[in-house]
């Protein structure tokens, strides 16, 4: 497609159909006056609707119900709720007394600084199931009855520490939330029990296990330490995709373990002392070796040569040291020379403290800095020499390392990759957990019994990071921030903080934590590398097992959704700017959305406040929360939203955009029916394109409806249309269509079209398309949004749309009424069995997400059984054609369009500028 105008990033004028009085309108006062100015103005477009306040109402309700169905999100019931206490407290403890407790239940690590909680919590009473979702499982032969229910399916699991000398905070959370209840009863209806049970490991089961009994009133059950941590290992390394990760020179890189191809592997745990275990399955280890050289020793030794007092202290203190000082390195020796005959550099350690005999000085002439970081270099790296030398003894091809002794410091974590690398001539990664702090309690936790954890697939799991969860995995915290008033106040206390993250400013790339092989100083890093910052963040993991892989991917083990890596840090750079910069106007919609009013405001600080904490999180450290792509970021800041109770922000906006829509609907049909075959095929392709342009994710797309009413921009965008468009496969598409010559082909059986945005996107884009597959005999299932995001369509809201649509059109309305989409608002219910059986079936079925993008290895099992039938999939839209899934392949014919409006995506993905189209087909492979 042309531009819509020269610059790349334009003003547009819409083919002058605007006087300046217009131009200052706003998109919703525009839209208000949409009906009337299309009276005359449009050859295409013309009629007349009527007001329909009463179906919008009913929207709403059905919004709400949407949420309370499926959202990802308890919700908190407010209602009487009051601060205990003093209000200038600082932090008061706010009683929601009609609040409903979630089921609960717990496990816990007690060790000798830390006390680690995992605990489960399940929310109720999310599901409702209408006429017309029984209707459509009864059509795509989907069962309720067949998986084996858990208990513990379909909640969340929670990872929070204490410190250890903290017990009496812990036990404090434990009564708060009742986790103490539960036990191993795993039955909701339970009284509280005089018996209860939780399930520990540590050494502080054993010696806190009166307390517990005191405070509590609940008994310890001791379970194994090693038991817990092999099996708190082998869980996340088959559950989570992206559990391990290398950390070479500074940089996380995550690794994707087959779960079919995990055993054997080393375990090497660095707690006080080191234990290596070779571990050959489930239940089955044992340990090979270990090292009394450990996180003790440097605590200890840390402790009588610096006169530091902990742990995280001499961790500190090693941030701004330089070995150099105290360590003999290669150099020392080699006058300043590699020694390059057997690949040592310069930098690398020869003799740890090895300085310290010919320089005659005394302790003090050392720093602390100094001594702490050469004591944790030679620790970690006599650790990971050993570990690699057992890994090779007994034949291992992976080695993990866990335990308090690591807490995602990098530097112990480079110096203990480095020396298996060395070690092994390469041959051997050292790799890292994301989880590593909680394997004993997840281990701990697994030791119920029937818990149905073992079960649950790697795309069952969705690890989520509200407000609060983003700290408990890097500083130690107390628990995290459960309620709404809660996360507010403390948002609230990060204002200042707040301001200075509104607009990251993004750093160069991370320089290496040790340079080539060997071992440079710290101070080079600034902040980049603070201990805390380097630490991974652990989130919520919401157990989900409704959740499918798609079934048409041509491969899902080496699929990838997102497009754009955010690990490339000029991209990374760029989005962070371009969402800071969205987030003013989206509190904006947001709050409106809201009534304005200022509980609303309140949110929307506090929503802006941790999103762009997030943002600086992650800037800091852009792994922070795993493999993260710019799909997860815009996903993130839906659920950010959700979070803050803004369900969805931009409703009245959808709203509007449908009806002005709907209104010139007949007359599309109407001209497009007067089209021959062809030219009606390219037409309606063309209008999804040019529809895909009302994206209220686009700051350029948003600048431009100031310009003109809906139907005006559409035009617009339809007149601007000209091929060949940037990716420009249509001539495929229309032979596998229509066919050349007099062949006809066979049509496809099942088209799933995943629709984007409501208004015109979806009601003069992606309906008549559909119409024209009905009307070749294909069925058709329409694929929306389970949650809003954005101004896209939900699967609650189709419905409706296309029973306003089937109101204008026959074929629509057989085609809606036989696929039961109608069963609400059945138009003239009495005909409707009859021509059931001539129509193929139009139906709508959610696909498990609430994000502008799509992650096809989660999706919802309506879509997957969608899918089995299915032989063409339309993908529409940017988020879900381009950000995510532009590189997918399917086992059918699959067509992606969208329009791009971003003028550096467009540069990046197609060699383009901003408003070109994507028409990409691509026949089954
Ligand atoms: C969020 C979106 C992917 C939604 O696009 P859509 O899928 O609706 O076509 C898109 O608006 C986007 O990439 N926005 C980027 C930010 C911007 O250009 O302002
Ligand atoms: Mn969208």
């Amino acid at each position: 497609m042309a531009d819509l105008t020269e610059d790349p990033n334009p003003v547009v004028d819409v083919d002058g159909l605007l006087n300046n009085q217009e131009h200052n309108k706003t998109q919703e006062e525009n839209n208000n006056n949409s009906n009337s100015q299309l009276k005359g103005k449009s050859a295409v477009l013309r009629k007349d609707r009527e007001e329909n306040s009463s179906k919008n109402q009913n929207q709403a309700e059905r919004d709400t119900a949407s949420v309370h169905r499926s959202g990802s999100r308890p919700q908190l019931e407010l209602c009487k709720a009051a601060i205990e206490g003093n209000f200038e407290e600082k932090d008061p403890t706010i009683l929601l007394p009609n609040q409903s407790d979630d089921l609960s239940y717990l496990a816990l690590d007690i060790g000798g600084s830390l006390i680690k909680l995992v605990y489960f919590s399940r929310h109720e009473g999310q599901s409702i199931d209408d006429k017309r979702k029984k209707t459509l499982k009864e059509r795509l032969d989907i069962s309720n009855g067949t998986r084996r229910s858990y208990p513990i399916l379909g909640g969340r699991l929670h990872f929070v520490k204490f410190e250890t000398t903290k017990i009496n905070e812990c036990l404090d959370f434990i009564r708060s939330k009742q986790l103490h209840r539960g036990g191993h009863h795993w039955n909701a209806e339970a009284p509280a029990n005089e018996n209860a049970v939780i399930k520990a490991t540590g050494g502080g089961a054993f010696k806190f296990a009166d307390l517990f009994k005191e405070r509590l009133g609940v008994s310890l059950d001791k379970e194994d330490e090693m038991d817990c941590l092999v099996a708190g290992a082998n869980f996340l390394l088959k559950a989570i995709r992206h559990e391990a990760f290398t950390h070479i020179e500074g940089r996380k890189e995550f690794v994707q373990i087959d779960h079919n191809d995990l055993f054997p592997y080393l375990l090497v745990n660095i707690g006080s002392g080191v234990s290596m275990i070779k571990v050959d399955g489930d239940g089955k280890f044992q340990q090979v070796s270990g090292t009394n050289v450990g996180g003790g020793t440097y605590c200890g030794l840390g402790r009588l040569l610096t006169k530091c007092k902990s742990f995280d202290e001499l961790l500190e203190l090693s941030q701004r040291g330089d070995n150099r000082n105290i360590d003999m390195l290669v150099g020392d020796i080699y006058g300043g020379m590699d020694y390059s005959k057997i690949g040592l550099s310069a930098s690398t350690i020869a003799s740890s403290f090895g300085k310290a005999i010919s320089d005659n000085k005394e302790l003090e002439d050392y720093s602390p800095e100094d001594i702490s970081l050469s004591l944790l270099r030679m620790i970690s790296y006599n650790i990971g020499q050993i570990a690699y030398l057992n890994a090779l003894q007994f034949g291992l091809k992976r080695i993990f390392f866990g335990g308090f002794f690591i807490r995602g410091h990098a530097y112990t974590m480079d110096t203990i990759s480095f020396a298996v690398h060395l070690w092994s001539q390469g041959d051997a990664q050292a790799m890292f957990l994301r989880h590593e702090g909680f394997l004993e309690a997840l281990g701990a936790f697994m030791s119920y019994e029937k818990h149905g954890l073992d079960d649950l697939m790697v795309h069952q799991l969705v690890e989520r990071f509200p407000m609060g969860a983003p700290y408990t995995g890097g500083k130690i915290q107390g628990p995290p921030l459960g309620d709404l008033n809660e996360k507010i106040s403390w948002m609230e206390k990060f204002v200042l903080k707040g301001i200075e993250i509104t607009a990251p400013v993004p750093m160069a790339p991370p320089p290496g934590t040790t340079g080539l092989g060997g071992f440079e100083v710290p101070s080079s890093k600034g902040s980049t590398l603070r201990s805390d910052a380097s630490a991974l963040n652990v989130g919520v993991l919401h157990l989900v097992p409704t959740l499918e892989v798609f079934p048409l991917l041509s491969d899902p083990k080496t699929y990838e959704p997102n497009t754009i890596d955010l690990a490339d840090h000029n991209e990374l750079e760029y989005w962070f700017t371009v969402l800071s910069g969205h987030l003013p106007d989206l509190v904006d919609k947001a709050v409106a959305s809201e009534g304005g009013t200022d509980d609303a405001k309140r949110r929307g600080d506090a929503f802006a406040h941790a999103f762009s904490a997030h943002l600086s999180r992650l800037i800091e450290d852009p792994a922070a929360y795993g493999k993260f792509g710019l799909a997860n970021l815009l996903e993130l800041r839906e659920e950010c939203l959700r979070e803050f109770q803004f369900h969805d922000a931009y409703r009245s906006i959808k709203q509007r955009e449908n009806e002005a829509s709907l209104a010139v609907l007949a007359d599309l049909f109407a001209e497009l029916d007067s089209m021959s075959e062809e030219t009606r095929l390219l037409s309606l392709i063309e209008g999804v394109l040019a529809a895909n342009i009302f994206d209220w994710g686009s700051r350029a797309c948003v600048d431009l409806y100031h310009k003109g009413t809906i139907i005006e921009i559409y035009r617009m965008s339809r007149n601007k249309m000209q091929r060949p468009w940037r990716v420009d496969d249509f001539d495929l598409f229309k032979e596998r269509m229509l066919g050349s010559g007099d062949k006809k082909p066979q049509p496809h059986k099942r088209a799933l079209l995943f629709v984007d945005n409501s208004g015109a996107d979806i009601v003069l884009g992606m309906l008549p398309l559909a119409r024209e597959l009905l009307r070749h005999g294909t069925e058709v299932v329409l694929v929306a949004n389970s949650l809003p995001a954005l101004n896209d369509a939900t699967a609650m809201e189709v419905p409706d749309i296309v029973a306003e649509a089937a109101k204008h059109c026959d074929i629509l309305r057989r085609a809606a009424e036989a696929g039961s989409l109608l069963v609400d608002d059945m138009i003239n219910p009495s005909d409707s069995s009859k021509e059931n059986s001539s129509s193929v079936p139009l139906m709508v079925v959610e696909n498990g997400c609430g994000s502008p993008c799509i992650d096809l290895r989660q999706v919802s099992s309506e879509l997957a059984a969608a899918a089995k039938d299915a032989d063409l999939i339309i993908l529409e839209g940017m988020g879900r054609a381009l950000h995510t899934n532009f590189n997918a392949r399917f086992k059918c014919d699959a067509l992606k369009l969208a329009m791009v409006k971003n003028q550096r995506l467009a540069v990046k993905l197609i060699e383009g500028n901003i408003y070109d189209c994507v028409c990409r087909y691509e026949p089954a492979s």
